[in-house]
């Protein structure tokens, strides 16, 4: 049996930048955990793949991702896991990580035409935002999905 064809999705963070070069322009980039996908995170990622060619979603690795204090235990999905879940979705192309606090970096070295976050951030306060304007990109958020978070279904699943 052959492996499934999501997988040819996932590449390593050295090989991001060759493999955005090739992908359908424009290229729209998000990133984020992505730990326990819900219907906001696949609704956000659909219409952020509408705004383009191709989504690429950075992830934060495992380490970068204990850092964000979402909790002691978290991520609870490995970051190789979580890549999987996000590589099968129709609207992603690509999937990589970051290891550093933000995606500062590695936007800077992609470079993609369109920046976009979920509703829950203010896109002019971030450094992410200045960066892909300086070269004639631009930043949306999408509309936030009122009533769904990974934080708040863990807690659902541990206190019932
Ligand atoms: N309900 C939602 N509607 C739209 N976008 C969302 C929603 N929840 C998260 N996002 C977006 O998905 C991306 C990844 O978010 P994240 O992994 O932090 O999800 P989360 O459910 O908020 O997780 P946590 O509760 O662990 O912080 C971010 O860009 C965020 O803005
Ligand atoms: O999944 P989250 O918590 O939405 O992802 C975080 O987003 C931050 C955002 O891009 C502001 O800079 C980022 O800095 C952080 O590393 C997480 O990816």
């Amino acid at each position: 049996m052959s492996a499934p064809a999501f997988l040819s999705k996932i590449c390593a963070r050295d090989e991001a930048a060759a493999r955005v070069a090739s992908l359908p322009q424009p290229v729209v980039f998000t990133n984020g955990v992505f730990d326990v996908l819900h219907r906001g995170h696949v609704s956000y990622l659909a219409q952020a793949r509408a705004l383009g060619g191709s989504l690429v979603v950075a992830l934060n690795t495992d380490a970068s991702a204990r850092r964000l204090g979402k909790g002691a235990d978290r991520p609870l999905n490995r970051e190789a896991d979580r890549a999987c879940v996000i590589a099968a979705l129709e609207s992603v192309s690509l999937v990589t990580w970051f290891d550093e606090d933000t995606p500062l970096e590695l936007i800077t070295q992609l470079k993609p035409a369109v920046l976009v976050k979920g509703g829950d951030y203010d896109m002019s306060k971030l450094a992410e935002t200045r960066a892909v304007e300086s070269w004639g990109g631009r930043a949306l958020a999408i509309p936030f999905v009122d009533g769904y978070s990974t934080t708040a279904l863990v807690r659902k699943i541990r206190e019932g």
